[in-house]
């Protein structure tokens, strides 16, 4: 696995604070989902959020652009523009959601209308946003589907969502994403759907927009190998709780959490013999409405011991990188 050499930018534009989302269980409790989580996201830096499914990946970017179901119970804080995201009432919600704060779905198909052409669901984008005049909305409408790497935009404005590739539907819900200039983008799992190699297409993609428009991206996957190809940073989550962070390629190389070791050895790897067996981790996520004390891993951990009857903290080993694990403090790993 390669990772590409990037910088981390300050400052913050983004700040999750021990952010805490749980949903109403029909006895009347509470599942958690997210427990505890934070985070910075700086301008112009893509953050990958990481995990196995169930983790709480996309309740955490669910709770960020405000769209979590209504079942949701939502503590803690999120800061963007000098206002607490969590407390922002629905109205004030259209003047950052897919203004300032845009995000992209796992399926295109979600994200697009199938009856209505695709220039006019661009267009939909710009006129709830911005004020522009016929000749203007035209103009952004082809210079985003030139962007995003469309070719024959004007014929392809004309069609409707069938019509296209399900990599170039993709590429117009990017598109859709990008028109107001966000700040932030959240990227939940945007190539699941797709081909390996329209994958890597979309990814490469992604990663040329950040560099080129310089928009933040917390990017969402199960996949370190998609990843190590875009990410700066990478925060790695376990049954709703962050166990690893730091620069990507750090992470890559020397992870700390025994969950990340397991993570990045069920992925193949650049370089790797074509027939190396991958190894899954032994064991299932826990069920979040029973985790077991102590650590959340301990039961799939092959180096768990007597102290992981206790939980271990989030703790900050070297500057930007931190890990909850009891051996990583003791081993020094990072
Ligand atoms: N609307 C909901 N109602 C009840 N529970 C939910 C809801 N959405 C998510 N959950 C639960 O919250 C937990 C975290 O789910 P989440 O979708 O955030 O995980 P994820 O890591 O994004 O996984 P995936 O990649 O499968 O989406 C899971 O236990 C899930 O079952």
């Amino acid at each position: 696995m390669t990772a590409v050499a990037k910088q981390t930018p300050a400052p913050a534009i983004l700040s999750v604070a021990d952010l805490a989302v749980g949903f109403a269980r029909r006895d009347g409790g509470t599942a958690p989902a997210v427990r505890g989580v934070s985070f910075d996201l700086h301008r112009g830096e893509v953050l990958a959020l990481v995990g196995e499914s169930g983790c709480g990946k996309s309740a955490t970017a669910l709770a960020l652009i405000g769209l979590l179901a209504r079942t949701a119970r939502v503590g803690g804080r999120v800061d963007f523009g000098g206002r607490n995201l969590l407390q922002l009432p629905e109205r004030e919600w259209e003047s950052i959601r897919g203004r300032r704060i845009a995000m992209i779905f796992q399926d295109p198909m979600s994200s697009l209308d199938p009856l209505y052409r695709i220039g006019d669901q661009i267009a939909e984008v710009l006129r709830q946003h911005l004020n522009l005049s016929p000749a203007a909305l035209a103009a952004r409408i082809r210079e985003l589907l030139v962007l995003v790497g469309i070719p024959d935009p004007d014929l392809r404005l004309r069609q409707y969502p069938h019509q296209l590739s399900g990599g170039q539907r993709q590429r117009v819900v990017i598109a859709m994403a990008l028109a107001c200039d966000p700040e932030i983008i959240i990227a939940d799992e945007p190539t699941t759907a797709l081909d390996v190699t329209i994958q890597a297409q979309i990814i490469d993609l992604l990663s040329q927009l950040n560099r080129r428009i310089g928009m933040a991206m917390i990017f969402i996957s199960h996949d370190l190998g998609v990843v190590s190809r875009i990410a700066h940073r990478v925060a790695v989550m376990y049954a709703g709780q962050l166990v690893e962070s730091g620069p990507c390629e750090r992470v890559l190389q020397a992870p700390a959490h025994p969950y990340t070791r397991g993570l990045l050895a069920s992925v193949p790897a650049a370089g790797m013999a074509p027939k190396t067996p991958l190894q899954a981790i032994p064991g299932m996520v826990p069920d979040m409405a029973r985790l077991p004390p102590g650590c959340a891993f301990r039961n799939r951990c092959a180096q768990a011991h007597d102290v992981c009857q206790t939980p271990p903290p989030l703790e900050t080993h070297t500057p930007g990188r931190a890990a909850r694990c009891w051996l990583a403090a003791q081993e020094s790993r990072i």
